[in-house]
């Protein structure tokens, strides 16, 4: 593999990350580099580290050795209110210990920008109601998270990052229990917000359509990157998966995958 080329002042790079639990190394010198403005992926099968990379770039694990720069600032320098300014997270699993509306769990995006017990204000509601249009769930404000399909949940927990109003967004699998129609929809909203986004994507058709700049990861490990005609390869599938297959362009030119 070449060399990752890192602007030092822009961006989001993880810089020799390792993490183990217990004897057992999860992580083992991953090096990534999400370019401003662009959609970053991250490939590989399951167990092979990417929410474990991901967490420690949104900060809910600490690495045991390596760093993560954003906009060239370390990251264990920044405040947590700081660091939730520059940089919003879908994760995997979202559940809340108590049951919140949607539009109350959206309105917590705007909880960076808020003193202790400051009221959220007119353009807090604004940018809330904004943010639900954009995942076509207006008209579920004042319905409870906890009586959303999967899928329906899935698009809150995006619009209250979209609320946040980062430069920066991680997503650990963003189209999990979305339909196709809402995939292509999130991916699309991701793409032409014009927000730098580092996600962990399994669909491999998706990641073409959408990624920028794609990271195979396995075993902890990175072990390819580049553009998706470069990384989505036949021999880079059966080194990741274990499957055979074939690689055809569609007619905008993009790369998909035909399994064999
Ligand atoms: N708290 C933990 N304790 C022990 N092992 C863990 C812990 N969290 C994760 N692991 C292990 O670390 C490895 C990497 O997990 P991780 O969730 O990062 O993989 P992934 O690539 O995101 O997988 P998936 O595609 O299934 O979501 C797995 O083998 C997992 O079992």
């Amino acid at each position: 593999m070449s060399k990752i080329n890192i602007k030092s002042d822009t961006g989001i790079s993880a810089n020799k990350i390792e993490v183990s639990y217990g004897a057992e190394n999860i992580l083992n010198g991953v090096d990534i580099y999400a370019e401003d403005g662009k959609i970053t992926g991250i490939i590989g099968p399951n167990g092979s580290g990417k929410s474990t990379l991901l967490k420690c770039i949104y900060r809910t694990l600490k690495a045991k050795e390596g760093t993560i720069m954003i906009d060239g600032e370390n990251i264990e320098d920044m405040s947590y209110k700081d660091s939730a300014r520059k940089l919003s997270v879908v994760a995997q699993h979202n559940s809340y210990s108590f049951d919140f509306s949607v539009e109350e769990i959206v309105l917590m995006g705007r909880n960076p920008y808020k003193k202790l017990m400051e009221k959220e204000n007119r353009e807090d509601y604004d940018i809330v109601y904004d943010c639900l249009k954009k995942v076509g769930l207006e008209e579920f404000s004042k319905r409870m998270y906890s009586t959303l399909s999967g899928g329906e949940q899935q698009r809150v927990v995006l619009a209250r990052a979209l609320a946040q109003k980062t430069k920066y967004i991680v997503l650990d699998e963003p189209t999990n229990h979305l339909d196709i129609t809402h995939q292509l929809q999130i991916m699309r909203l991701i793409k032409e917000s014009g927000i730098t986004a580092v996600a962990a994507v399994h669909d491999l058709n998706i990641a073409a359509m959408f990624c920028d700049v794609i990271y195979a990861m396995k075993d902890g490990k990175v072990v390819s990157y580049g553009k998706a005609e470069e990384v989505i390869t036949p021999e880079n599938i059966k080194l990741l998966y274990g499957v055979e297959s074939e690689i055809v362009r569609d007619k905008n030119g993009k790369v998909h995958i035909l399994f064999l």
